[in-house]
């Protein structure tokens, strides 16, 4: 379980001189689709991670201490957060930028051993998230994984729910609302980070 978290630091870009030894968590997909609130909700903390209405929020690669305890050991691990893909409001020169910086980031940071592809439970089959799906499977690692998480899934009803579990046998739902999928989610992170 996760004990306590806390803000460490911002990168615009892949650092060399900021490296870890400890297992690193990426939250990523497009914006708005509540990466933050996920962040926030997983830490139990309410504005560790800046999250809002308009997209475009989280501008930097975000780095989040996380304590956790498995079988009474604790280790740490880090969460981070991304700037949400395909925001369109940005200036052109400003989008490509950050597109070149986050694909350096996430292909040269080994200790990266999860990605946590978030998609919005009402449009699951968008165009932005089968391209974010490839091109991770394109340079993953095999001590790398990936993990889809269908965010704001108070917005369905119980039939929709089951159809979407019926076309992704491993999908795990959350709500930031309703308090919904938290626990299954920190348990697969914490068996993932620990190679179980
Ligand atoms: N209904 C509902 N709304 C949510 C949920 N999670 C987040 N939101 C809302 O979605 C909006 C975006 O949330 P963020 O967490 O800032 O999204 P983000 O993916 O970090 O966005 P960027 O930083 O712009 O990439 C906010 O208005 C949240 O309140 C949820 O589970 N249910
Ligand atoms: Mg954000």
């Amino acid at each position: 379980m996760i004990i306590s978290a806390k803000f460490v630091t911002s990168l615009k870009k892949f650092d060399k001189d900021f490296s870890s030894n400890i297992s690193e968590v990426v939250f990523l997909g497009r914006s708005n689709v509540g990466k933050s609130s996920l962040i926030n909700s997983l830490c139990k903390q309410k504005n560790l991670a800046k999250s809002s209405s308009t997209p475009g929020k989280t501008q930097l690669i975000n780095f989040f201490e996380v304590l956790c305890e498995k079988d009474k050991e604790k280790f740490n691990i880090h969460f981070i957060d991304l700037p949400g893909f395909g925001y369109a409001k940005v200036s052109k020169n400003v989008k490509e930028e950050w597109n070149i910086y986050l694909d350096e980031f996430l292909k040269l940071r080994t200790s990266i051993k999860l990605f946590i592809h978030l998609i919005d439970s009402r449009h699951t089959s968008l165009e932005l998230d089968q391209y974010l799906d490839n091109y991770l499977k394109g340079f993953l690692r095999p001590d790398q994984k990936i993990i889809k998480v269908f965010t704001k899934c108070d917005k369905l009803n119980q039939s929709e729910k089951t159809k979407l579990k019926n076309n992704f046998k491993e999908a795990i739902l959350v709500s930031n609302l309703n308090k919904i999928g938290f626990e299954e989610l920190e348990s697969e992170i914490i068996k993932q980070v620990l190679g179980l």
